[in-house]
């Protein structure tokens, strides 16, 4: 196949729109995406050995998770290799990699007393694939989290431990930025709520209020570190009131001039991320997405190069926003191949972005002009267009392959295949669930202790 022909033919077609590929392939090329570092290892992290808490949910166990630092890196550096365009990585601070036995005033290094050097490892990563940080703070998968609750609690010890973890994670992002050069998004997100009908709704919202004030208390600096909230609707286990609701997040954002963050898994089923971006974007200086997939909740399946994601993609472009809009994956999937998981749903988000790039201006006019018929008519001729062409040119001027299948094919027989060892690679948060892949039955926590064993094995 001859791509540069074939793109060169599409290129006309889209002039003949008035679309200029060219502009769009310019555009896209220096577009950053966050990729969240928790795919590869179905968000269990370094620090603790609790299961995944905090009603969010990874199912399956599929061979190859990355069980230290050394693996998530060498994963991380094979999905890198196969997207095109620009890249940040999204941390969470339970990816600290901190020594064993490490003590800080007597005290076991903790959430509430890490510290830049626990991150130096990802920042010398970050800066050999020219790579810039963004962080969260992990309000889950703790044992400070009492009764699911972490900012909200009216348990004051447990308060201000997260209150303490929120101030850490401040200095460790504007390290990051430091470092990096580039600015840090740090994205609160905490998940407490109540399971059944409360009796107190103000009290929880009011201490989360409180604990925001205090973290946010500290000097850092605002040009390097861009502080965002995300809110949600609910969580398994806390079906009926969550404490950082979308009314919560919008009201304090705006309040304190920082950062809102949406995440199109947090809503109703009927309510679409894609039609709230324009309103965020009159009223906030920037805005922050965590793109998911939710099946019929917040199952943060693998993005799909599907409507909702093309439509969010539409609605940046249109605003002009791509510079004010951050915009990060977050969805876990352990069912299949997670160096695919990863890619697939990055290369999507991508290629919604340049498909979205390649919309032309004057459908906005018809709109404008109340010319209703030709507008519906241009949506469905847009989908008749060479796309395909003008993406596999991107991939050609990104140096990044098209059939990156074989290569997950490869990586997984000569890396991930090897990972099952003596200890299998059960994760915590499904250490009962059969192994994908062979069918057995895994052995349960004790294997899944043995794994953070090799946790900082670093080099
Ligand atoms: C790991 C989580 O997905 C993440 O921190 C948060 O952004 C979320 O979406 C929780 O549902
Ligand atoms: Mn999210």
């Amino acid at each position: 196949m001859d791509v540069v022909k074939r793109y060169e033919e599409a290129k006309e077609i889209y002039k003949s729109l008035e679309v200029d590929t060219e502009a769009a392939l310019d555009k896209l090329k220096n577009v950053a995406i966050s990729i969240h570092c928790w795919q590869g290892d179905d968000v269990v992290g370094f620090d603790s050995k609790e299961a995944l808490s905090g009603g969010i949910q990874t199912t399956g166990n599929y061979m190859g998770r990355a069980r230290n630092p050394k693996e998530l890196m060498e994963d991380i550096t094979k999905v890198i290799s196969l997207v095109p365009g620009v890249k940040k990585l999204n941390l969470h601070a339970s990816y600290a990699i901190i020594d064993e036995g490490e003590m800080i005033n007597g005290k076991k290094v903790d959430r509430d007393s890490i510290l830049p050097k626990h991150f130096k490892a990802w920042v010398d990563f970050a800066k050999e694939h020219n790579l810039g940080l963004d962080f969260n703070p992990t309000f889950f998968s703790h044992p400070m989290v009492k009764d699911g609750l972490t900012l909200s609690s009216p348990d004051e010890d447990v308060r201000k431990f997260w209150v303490e973890h929120g101030k850490r994670c401040i200095e460790i992002s504007e390290y990051f930025a430091k470092e990096t050069g580039k600015p840090c998004l740090m994205n609160i997100w905490i998940p407490d709520g109540y399971k059944d009908i409360p009796a107190d709704r103000l009290g929880p919202r009011a201490r989360f209020k409180k604990s925001l004030d205090e973290i946010l208390s500290i000097p850092y600096d605002k040009s390097k570190v861009y502080i965002c909230l995300e809110s949600k609707v609910f969580g398994i286990g806390v079906e009926s009131y969550t404490v950082g609701s979308a009314e919560f997040c919008m009201n304090y954002v705006a309040n304190k001039g920082i950062t809102p963050l949406m995440d199109n898994g947090h809503y109703h089923p009927t309510e679409l991320v894609s039609d709230k971006i324009s309103s965020m974007l009159l009223f906030n200086e920037r805005l922050a997405l965590h793109i998911t997939r939710p099946v019929r909740w917040d199952s943060d399946h693998v993005v799909l190069f599907d409507d909702e994601t093309k439509e969010i993609c539409k609605e940046i472009v249109r605003a002009n926003a791509l510079d004010r809009v951050f915009i990060a994956t977050d969805y876990f999937d352990a069912s299949i191949n997670r160096i695919s998981a990863w890619t697939t749903g990055l290369r999507n988000l991508e290629k919604a972005l340049l498909y979205a790039l390649l919309e032309p201006k004057s459908l906005k006019e018809l709109q404008n002009n109340f010319d209703f018929t030709k507008l519906m008519v241009m949506h469905e001729k847009l989908k008749e267009m060479p796309f395909g062409d003008v993406w596999q040119e991107y991939l050609r001027r990104e140096g990044v392959v098209d059939d990156y299948y074989s290569e997950v094919v490869r990586y997984e027989k000569e890396v991930l295949s090897k990972r099952v060892d003596f200890f299998e690679n059960v994760s915590p948060n499904h250490a009962n669930e059969k192994d994908n892949k062979t069918g057995s039955n895994k052995s349960g926590m004790v294997a899944a202790d043995e794994t953070f064993i090799s946790a900082y094995d670093i080099e």
